[in-house]
């Protein structure tokens, strides 16, 4: 998001929205901060606010200036004595946040001040490790399996978590383990309300086990196995928990992650109702099983939801997703998946070679989220939407619905 240009009374962009919780009181030296509003950020100051106010996080004036792209804020708090080292609680300083979101000019600002990059540092140190004896496996439950191996309920210093373990034929090749935990350190790294939470890797003497957190409600496809289909409400809240998510992961610094494997079972819902995206990145071993011949199954799952251009090995980006992501939804509406009883490879080549598409029929399915999801499955990678535009979409999608379910219920009591 580009800084301000100084005003303190342009309304916040939609996503930002939910986060400003409270502009008043001395945290509005935290929202002019990140606005970019100079004469805001002075007036505090100059009211008695510490220019070191943080947030719940930790997240001072500083970082948020830094991440927005604010140089002048950064600068003027600087001057006013803002401690230029200040971790988060994610361990990061503002240079950290400035490099992650590419602002040259405030790096260059924070460095000449003696501006640490943790993150930089911190990208040298191995994935977390857990110690083995906090966590009992022998009162693990099974919870599911897939194709790097079984998954677990477990409890970790008094907590449940899921415990998922590698199979030795992946975790005894050397070459296969050092890129299954560069993946895993870089999961580490990411927190985002529609992330699943990595936790660390278990220090076993004889197996590759790591932690994430533990969702209870499963995974979308038991979700959409169970109900069938949901109704147009759910399905759009449950495609802005995907989006929000896949947008968190397209944006990455200073690379995207392409999850690659988008699928109902790499999606899955805490108690809360709260969707999570699981298992990036980790698609990439996947693939590689034809070179080095484990098998670690479950690959054709995956071709159901398959972008053409990656099923004919051609070059591909980030909209591979974006597909993906279209054919979900789909399926939300419908129930389940199209074609069910068709070969899923048989579809992709279909997909791939004849530019065929799911039914729309337009009882089940809005306008506006037909014209989305057609534009979301476009055999054209470049004319597929970001996932950041389709937020903006399911989020006015998602009003108009409310709008009709208030109206609905009024003419139902005008009724009685
Ligand atoms: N963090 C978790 N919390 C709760 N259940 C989980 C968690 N992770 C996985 N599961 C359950 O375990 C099952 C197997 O998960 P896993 O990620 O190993 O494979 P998959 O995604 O189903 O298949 P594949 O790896 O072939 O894509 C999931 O379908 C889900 O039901």
């Amino acid at each position: 998001m580009a800084c301000g240009s100084g005003s303190s009374t342009s309304p916040p962009s939609r996503s930002t929205q939910s986060q400003i919780i409270d502009v008043d009181g001395p945290y509005r030296l935290l929202h002019c901060s990140s606005k970019g509003d100079k004469d805001g950020v002075l007036q505090e100051i100059q009211k008695g606010v510490s220019p070191n106010l943080a947030d719940y996080d930790k997240r001072t004036a500083l970082h948020l200036a830094a991440c927005e792209g604010c140089t002048e804020i950064v600068r003027l708090l600087l001057e006013k004595g803002a401690e230029v080292n200040s971790i988060d609680r994610w361990g990061r300083t503002p240079l950290s946040d400035a490099r992650s979101f590419g602002h040259a000019e405030i790096c260059k600002i924070l460095e000449a001040e003696g501006g640490k990059d943790t993150v930089e540092l911190e990208s040298h140190i191995p994935c977390c490790k857990i110690d083995h004896r906090e966590v009992d496996m022998k009162d693990a439950t099974l919870i599911g399996e897939g194709s790097f191996g079984e998954v677990y309920l477990v409890k970790w210093r008094g907590t449940e978590v899921a415990a998922k373990t590698i199979r030795s034929s992946i975790a005894s090749n050397d070459r296969v383990k050092k890129t299954f935990m560069k993946e895993l350190e870089m999961w580490q790294r990411l927190r985002h309300p529609n992330i699943v939470q990595f936790l660390g890797v278990l220090k076993h003497p004889a197996k590759l086990i790591f932690l994430t957190e533990y969702l209870s409600n499963g995974s979308l496809f038991d979700i959409l196995k169970k109900r069938g289909r949901l109704d147009p409400v759910t399905a759009v809240a449950y495609a802005l928990d995907i989006a929000r998510g896949m947008n968190y992961l397209h944006h990455h610094k200073p690379h995207a992650i392409i999850h690659r494997d988008l699928t109902p079972r790499n999606v899955l819902q805490d108690e809360s109702g709260r969707l999570k995206v699981t298992d990036f990145g980790l698609s990439k071993i996947a693939q590689e099983k034809d070179l080095h011949g484990y098998k670690m199954t479950g690959g054709t799952g995956s071709y159901r939801y398959m972008a053409p251009e990656v099923y004919r090995r051609e070059s591909y980006g980030k909209s591979v997703d974006v597909f993906s992501f279209a054919l979900i939804v789909h399926e939300m509406f419908q129930g389940g998946p199209s074609n069910r009883t068709e070969n899923a490879e048989t579809l992709a080549d279909r997909r791939a070679y004849e530019d065929s598409r799911p039914s729309l029929s337009s009882f089940v399915y809005p306008d506006s989220i037909k014209s989305l999801l057609r534009e979301c499955w476009h055999k054209n990678p470049e004319f597929r939407p970001s996932f950041e535009e389709i937020i903006l979409r399911l989020e006015d999608i998602q009003e108009d619905l409310q709008q009709k379910k208030v109206a609905a219920a009024c003419c139902e009591c005008t009724i009685l």
